[in-house]
């Protein structure tokens, strides 16, 4: 398998009586772009975190490349990994190249600013600025920027669009996948909107109770494939589309 390539074995994590992922066992290739769909408390968010050891599983186990995550230190693989979630997470007291920054500085590294501002397509007089002076979709690219800094090549996206407005919801899904491809990204997108899953991945992967249900391409789902559960979540983009090209008739 490529580099970067993220397998789970077993994977279980319980919260008392939840199972919030339920015995998971499943290989993402280097160099995937996949995303993860599903109702709300599937247990989509567990899994990912179980990936950058924000939550360790109860049973079963993560390996990046053949190696278990828990081997080392829990920062050194997070500078592998990149993570953004809704709301980023910026630190508000600090400017905007502070914050991109701030994981490298850490770890003893520096960062170019600059470099890091073009890769998110923000303009380079942003660096100074605070976050509360940034639009949403501004925050949003420099916490893109935060977890790429440290030469991160797994990136993990927690419905990192979500309070977004369509429009730059949009337009920031498809620098994600530009990104992926320049880069050689190994990307995991957790969304609970399949349009955007079908849209921007290779693979798509619905949850259901702590388990994968399914696992198919878009041009699989799209082509009626994946199995009943994934079909309920592909119906509603094609539905909202069926009305809208009835509206031009
Ligand atoms: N820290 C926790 N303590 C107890 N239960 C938790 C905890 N985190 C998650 N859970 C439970 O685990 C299950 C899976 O939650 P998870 O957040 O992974 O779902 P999700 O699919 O990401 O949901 P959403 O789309 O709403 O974010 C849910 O039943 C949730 O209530």
């Amino acid at each position: 398998m490529p580099a970067n390539s993220i397998a789970f074995d077993n994977l279980t994590k319980r919260f008392g009586q939840t199972v919030a992922v339920d015995a998971v066992s499943l290989a993402i290739a280097g160099g995937s772009f996949v995303a993860l769909v599903g109702a709300s408390g599937s247990g989509k968010s567990t899994l990912l975190k179980m990936i950058n050891r924000l939550i360790e599983p109860t049973e079963g186990r993560v390996t990046i490349d053949g190696r278990d995550v828990a081997d080392g230190p829990a920062p050194t693989l997070r500078r592998r990994i990149g993570y953004v979630f809704q709301g980023v997470g910026l630190f508000p007291h600090m400017t905007v190249a502070e914050n991109i920054a701030i994981g490298a500085r850490i770890a003893g590294d520096t960062v170019d600013i600059g470099a890091a501002l073009d890769q998110v397509e923000l303009p380079r007089d942003v660096a100074d600025r605070m976050p509360d002076e940034l639009s949403g979709g501004q925050r949003q690219r420099v916490g893109i920027a935060r977890a790429l800094a440290p030469g991160a090549k797994l990136l993990l996206l927690d419905e990192a669009f979500g309070a977004l407005d369509p429009v730059t919801r949009d337009a920031l899904g498809t620098e994600i996948r530009r990104l992926h491809a320049d880069l050689g990204l190994t990307t995991v997108l957790v969304t609970h909107d399949m349009a955007e899953a079908l849209l921007l991945a290779d693979r798509v992967l619905v949850m259901s109770n702590g388990r994968i249900v399914a696992d198919a391409t878009p041009a699989q789902l799209a082509s009626g494939g994946g199995g009943e559960e994934a079909q309920a979540l592909v119906a509603v983009p094609r539905e909202q589309a069926e009305r809208l090209r009835a509206l031009a008739e």
